[in-house]
């Protein structure tokens, strides 16, 4: 029940010994084989070298990629794409001027996101995420990472994360979930965050753990969200029930969060557009991985992520597409690593390192997908015919995809 792909103009992010993450000047590495081949079997990859050594078996399925290059699907380990509706309003109130901060202080952002998730049903919302979900397949993304945090009631969390652990279920792609009712502070506990804090800490997450819904824990540390405090606390209690810290931080303001989350060993940190010296040099010698997400500083018009001090630091960077129906209502990580060279002056060697491996690493999935390497998933984008790797990077709006796969099976596009 072998696939042979043959005749590959090239085959992308080779890693024959696997490797978890790359950070500073080996970002700029990414190994290749022209006039490639490669061996698919029961889901995952078996073989892979030059033409010139290709095996003559017989396989079940051969396909010719001639003129056709092959590269490990994109890993994106930041999305919100469970949620009720859209905020196409807001979209159109911040072309009239408001900024993020200022709806968000009229009652709109992430509330107005909670409003409509809470008068949604569990199967309503089923439906409508797994729409987005079938639509970033079909761009190549072949691992994600989606949070809870637009319920913001016990209830409604536990809703968010059900309909995760449905898409786990139902489709080949890897799913991994993230609680972070910290998201925002509930119109109904308006100036009164502790007793918020309370209810997920006391009532919520021990029902999450019950059911076994996450994975991860995150908290929107920010001005005007949740301080480093509540962040610690956030993170140190979903550690009791063995979820994995993430945060938010840096988006708006560098307030420490990036601290905080190292200091409980974060698998990552995530967003980074505000970066001081002192959270770059907090982040050296970690395991926690950096997440960027250049399309919401596209969509919100703030700062990018300053990644060359970051990997020139000797960092490693990830790039996520934060698909929400608030900041970056686009799951296009083809757009995602395009934009990172464009606006964050990432080469595209960088860029797809960031979002294949090293999105892989800050999913915990890096032993099974972000690489061409024997025994991963065969988690597969076979491009259009194009003449260079950077030709995707550099056709931005567009993508040169003309097939993917996961776990070996061709996904209709
Ligand atoms: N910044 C916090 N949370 C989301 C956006 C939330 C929203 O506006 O709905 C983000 O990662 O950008
Ligand atoms: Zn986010």
């Amino acid at each position: 029940m072998a696939t042979l792909f043959k005749n590959i103009k090239e085959l992308i992010q080779v890693r024959t010994e696997p490797i978890p993450f790359v950070a500073g000047k080996a970002m700029s590495e990414l190994p290749t084989i022209k006039n490639a081949f490669l061996v698919v079997e029961n889901g995952l990859i078996l073989d892979f070298g030059t033409m010139a050594s290709c095996p003559k078996a017989a396989f079940s399925e051969v396909i010719d990629a001639t003129g056709k290059m092959i590269l490990p699907s994109w890993c994106d380990s930041h999305t919100h794409i469970v949620y009720a509706g859209n905020r196409e309003g807001e979209f159109v109130d911040r072309i009239k001027g408001l900024s993020y901060e200022d709806i968000a202080a009229n009652g709109g952002g992430i509330l107005n996101s909670a409003k409509k998730l809470q008068d949604t049903s569990e199967e309503e919302l089923y439906q409508q995420s797994k729409e987005r979900l079938e639509d970033v397949i079909k761009l190549g993304t072949g691992a994600i990472e989606i949070k809870s945090g637009y319920g913001l009631t016990t209830e409604a969390e536990l809703k968010m994360l059900r309909v995760i652990k449905r898409l786990k279920e139902n489709y080949p792609i890897e799913v991994k979930a993230t609680f972070l009712g910290a998201h925002a502070v509930p119109t109904e506990y308006k100036g009164n965050k502790d007793a918020y804090l309370k209810l997920l800490v006391e009532d919520t997450l021990p029902k999450i753990a019950k059911e076994n819904l996450a994975e991860y824990i995150d908290v929107f540390c920010e001005t005007g969200y949740f301080s480093v405090a509540d962040a610690e606390l956030i993170l140190k209690e979903g550690k009791k029930y063995g979820l994995i810290p993430k945060i938010h931080v840096n988006q708006f303001t560098a307030i420490g969060g990036i601290q905080a989350g190292v200091n409980h060993n974060a698998l990552s940190v995530d967003h980074l557009e505000v970066m001081r010296d002192e959270d770059i040099e907090a982040l050296k010698s970690t395991d926690t991985m950096p997440v960027s997400l250049p399309s919401c500083s596209y969509f919100l018009s703030i700062p990018y992520t300053p990644a060359r001090n970051m990997i020139d630091a000797g960092l490693p960077l990830a790039l996520a597409t934060d698909y929400n129906p608030g900041s970056t209502p686009s799951g296009n990580m083809n757009f995602v690593v395009a934009t990172a060279c464009i606006k964050m002056k990432m080469t595209p060697e960088e860029a797809i390192n960031a979002a294949t491996l090293n999105g892989a690493y800050a999913m915990g999935l890096e032993g099974k997908v972000g690489s061409i390497t024997k025994g991963k998933q065969a988690n597969l984008i076979l491009t259009k015919p194009i003449n260079s790797y950077g030709f995707i990077l550099y056709s931005f709006g567009a993508n040169q995809i003309e097939k993917v796969y996961l776990k070996g099976k061709e996904i209709s596009i």
